[in-house]
């Protein structure tokens, strides 16, 4: 149930790097209409031959993406299917938001609003997907896309598109699911087939600490039998400054799926954070008054 493309249409760009089980590509591609013709920036992520087991999921996450529209959702213009599967995607021009995040963590300070208005957004886009019954299940910052960056001086606000959730974890190995804490929900790892609604949230939480902390979380670069202790030891990351956003990180970062926030609950409290004077007076990446 998606558009297919054929590939005379695309034209192939530069390497953007490579996701899990992908190389991504910029692309433009090409549309005759009624004699006019038209090119279109796209994304194309191809899926790695050595993965071409996980074909079928990731064409299944294709047509996840093709069924449902949204602001905040990464438009899918179809797929290529030939030697490789290669999903064509709308181009987003600001790229992946740990990248950056990790780049604004030396020059220009991005502020507490700003950092609250991406979480956001982010919650109202998985407000929507839980409302549709869909578990996007691969939720981080190198998922989400920054569609524009925003201007604090004229307070014009930052704009994000999540991208689709790519191979589903309930058909990854043990070792893969391991790779992906603390962003993999606990029971997740434990058992791939018990992806719950709530699982999203859990990543909500590892995502929204890693905004706060410029785009990275050290646990994830530590060895597997590491990662695997910290879930087992049940820990949480190390408590942010902002004592009110800390809270709302562990709540949906609960070991029980079913004691985590809906994400209704989840924008009332961003909702509440945001009017707070706290983050106006003190600008909490750097922690200046
Ligand atoms: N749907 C998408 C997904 N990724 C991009 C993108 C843009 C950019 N400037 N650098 C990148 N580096 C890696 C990916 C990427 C664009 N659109």
């Amino acid at each position: 149930t998606f558009q297919n493309i054929r590939p005379e249409t695309i034209i192939w760009g530069e390497s953007l790097g490579q996701g899990s089980f992908t190389k991504i590509f910029r692309g433009i591609k090409r549309d005759i209409d009624n004699e006019e013709s038209y090119e279109t920036d796209v994304l194309l992520k191809v899926l790695d031959i050595t993965y071409r087991n996980f074909n079928e999921s990731f064409l299944e996450a294709a047509s996840v993406m093709s069924l449902i529209s949204h602001k905040h959702l990464v438009l899918l213009h179809g797929i290529c299917v030939g030697t490789d599967s290669i999903m064509v995607q709308e181009y987003v021009k600001l790229g992946p938001l740990d990248i950056y995040l990790k780049k604004q963590k030396d020059g220009s300070r991005i502020t507490a609003r700003w950092k609250l208005e991406v979480a956001k957004q982010l919650a109202y886009t998985l407000s929507f997907l839980r409302d549709k019954n869909i578990i996007h299940g691969n939720v981080s910052t190198k998922n989400i896309l920054l569609s524009r960056e925003g201007d604090s001086s004229t307070g014009s606000p930052p704009f994000i598109k999540l991208s689709d959730s790519g191979v589903s974890i309930t058909v990854m190995t043990k070792e893969l699911l391991t790779d992906r804490i603390p962003w993999v929900a606990p029971e997740c790892v434990r058992d791939p087939r018990s992806l719950v609604q709530e699982s999203d949230c859990w990543s909500f939480g590892a995502t929204l600490w890693e905004i706060f902390n410029g785009g990275s979380i050290p646990l994830s670069v530590l060895e597997p039998t590491a990662k695997v202790k910290f879930y087992q030891d049940q820990l949480q990351l190390p408590i942010l400054k902002w004592t009110e956003l800390a809270n709302l990180i562990n709540c949906c970062m609960n070991y029980r799926p079913f004691l985590r926030p809906s994400f209704r609950a989840i924008i009332r409290d961003l909702n509440n954070l945001i009017t707070s004077d706290y983050e106006l007076l003190v600008d909490l990446s750097t922690g200046d008054l």
